[in-house]
């Protein structure tokens, strides 16, 4: 196989555990394929220990919905599978109605670049059965990255506090596609550009860079090498100053960047990619500011997170541009975030829907059951609450408890008069025609920054947040617990 070519050869319908492939296949033979069913997608923890996540990948999932159709080559090779006793695993006519199955479902999601917490759908999708579980791994594969690395970067943007951070993880990222929805994601979450060139092209991210200590390496001396770069690119400038002697790679950028100014050009700054950041940044700050190089920056990179920058700044470390890349684009501290695609409804054979629950001994594993919505409350543009809810139980209400999924003495009480309320799940396909127009990448970024700044600095702390109240309304709550009760009761007869 060409990996260039032919990697997915037009279709991503493939792309699911085989389990669904089964499951749809058993669907189909006892007639459920066609029952109306309702899914959603939530994860039950915030990755990091932070106090928010950041909601991305859905121009993806938007994708692989608008061509989420098997192609022959995908019908080939499912037909050609073989049980153990030779015989196949998928006999025709359920290939025929694959053939024709085309996403007919309704989907609403939140949107890239909001704030969301553990429980709220992510993602929400009503239809056919068959279709709503075929959706499910990848819809998973997609979000569970992207908002774990966009959630990634914002910590690391808010612990910047305003620095620039560039985002220089391809190399060390989990593979192609792992780099590309990393690079996306960390531009999303609050990173001001990428070393990926194919990201810079694919998603319309800015791209930029320095160089490398093999530049330097491949002269005889520091000082040829940095001329030789100047003479290259004159207007961009930032010289990685540590190959050899960082002090007097400082003082090789200044001569150089002296030269330059000579010719009407001026040194953008220098890069610090190892040793004491804080001490060589205060160095490299002190012998600029001396030289006249005021308006220089220091870059720093070296394995840098959230936490490290965090100390550097304490430190009083004179860096204004964070490189970044192993750590965010790997996720390094938490790799996965641990969302889960859920049935949450079912429509029975008189026509109504039945709330579902899975019952587990963990209660932080059970799900909201029942089409429920969620709203923020917010107060003078501050958040002070998301409720879940099932709307026929808002009619006529002027206000609610709400309680915690997890801990039912956690509990609030919402007066809707008092707030703004902002639907949080926004209609995307309606009977899988797409009615939602995905926003530029600058726009979704500038949403993450829109969106923070509705939150209390206390949520957005890096470590030991403050948590922020997610309640599940009265009623949907009662149900939940009523059907938890009902479903162990059962199991026990
Ligand atoms: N002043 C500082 N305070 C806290 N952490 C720092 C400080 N300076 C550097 N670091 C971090 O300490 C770690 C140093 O790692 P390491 O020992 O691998 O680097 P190094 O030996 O300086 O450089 P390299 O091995 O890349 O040549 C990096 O994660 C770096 O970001
Ligand atoms: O440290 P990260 O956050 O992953 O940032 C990217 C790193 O990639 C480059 O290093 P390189 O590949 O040359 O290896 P190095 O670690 O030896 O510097 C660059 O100099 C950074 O150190
Ligand atoms: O442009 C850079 O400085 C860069 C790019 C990738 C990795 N490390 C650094």
């Amino acid at each position: 196989m060409k990996i260039t070519k032919d990697l997915y050869q037009g279709s991503l319908a493939l792309l699911t555990d085989f389990y669904q492939l089964t499951m749809a296949y058993a669907y189909w033979k006892s007639g459920k394929a066609e029952q109306e069913a309702i899914f959603n997608l939530f994860f039950r923890k915030n990755p990091f220990q932070s106090g928010f996540t950041i909601a991305a990948g859905l121009e993806y999932v938007i994708d692989f919905c608008n061509n989420f159709t098997f192609n022959k080559g995908d019908l080939d090779y499912l037909s050609e599978m073989k049980n153990s006793d030779g015989t196949v695993v998928f006999e025709s006519d359920f290939i025929e109605y694959l053939r024709e199955m085309r996403f007919t479902c309704d989907l609403e999601a939140v949107e890239e670049g909001t704030v969301i917490f553990p429980h709220t759908p992510l993602i929400k999708v009503k239809g056919p059965l068959i279709q709503c579980q075929l959706l499910e791994t990848a819809l998973l594969n997609i979000t569970n990255f992207q908002t774990l690395i966009a959630t990634k970067a914002a910590r690391v943007a808010l612990a910047a506090k305003g620095d620039s951070v560039l985002e220089f993880g391809l190399r060390r990222a989990q593979g192609i596609d792992g780099a590309l929805a990393a690079s996306r994601a960390s531009f999303i979450g609050g990173c001001s550009a990428t070393s990926n060139v194919m990201a810079g092209k694919l998603f319309g991210i800015p791209v930029s860079g320095t160089h490398a200590h093999s530049w330097i390496m491949s002269f005889d001396t520091e000082l040829e090498a940095f001329k030789a770069y100047a003479d290259a690119f004159p207007d961009k400038c930032i010289f990685l100053v540590d190959t050899y002697d960082t002090i007097n790679g400082i003082r090789n950028a200044i001569e150089v960047g002296k030269i330059l100014r000579e010719k009407g050009k001026e040194m953008l700054g220098v890069r610090i990619d190892s040793g004491d950041l804080a001490y060589f940044s205060n160095i490299a700050r002190e012998m600029l500011d001396e030289a006249g190089f005021e308006e220089a920056k220091v870059v720093a990179s070296n394995d840098l997170d959230e936490h490290i920058i965090t100390s550097l700044k304490i430190q009083d470390a004179s860096v204004s541009i964070w490189g970044v890349g192993t750590k965010l684009v790997t996720a390094y501290d938490q790799p996965a975030l641990g969302a889960v695609y859920k049935l949450a409804a079912i429509k029975n054979e008189t026509g109504d829907w039945e709330p579902k629950v899975k019952v587990s001994q963990q209660s932080i594993k059970i799900n909201v059951p029942g089409e429920h919505q969620v709203s923020r409350f917010l107060k003078n543009g501050r958040a002070v609450a998301d409720m879940i809810f099932l709307p026929e139980y808002r009619k006529g209400k002027i206000s609610a408890t709400i309680i915690d999924p997890i801990d039912p003495t956690k509990r609030k009480r919402i007066s809707f008069e008092d707030f703004e309320e902002v639907s949080l799940l926004k209609p995307i396909f309606k009977k899988g025609k797409q009615v939602y127009n995905c926003p530029e990448i600058n726009v979704i970024k500038q949403k993450t920054q829109d969106n923070l700044l509705h939150f209390d600095k206390t949520h957005k702390r890096l470590t030991n947040p403050h948590v922020y109240p997610v309640g599940l309304e009265e009623n949907l709550y009662q149900i939940r617990t009523d059907l938890v009760f009902k479903m162990k009761n059962y199991d026990k007869e």
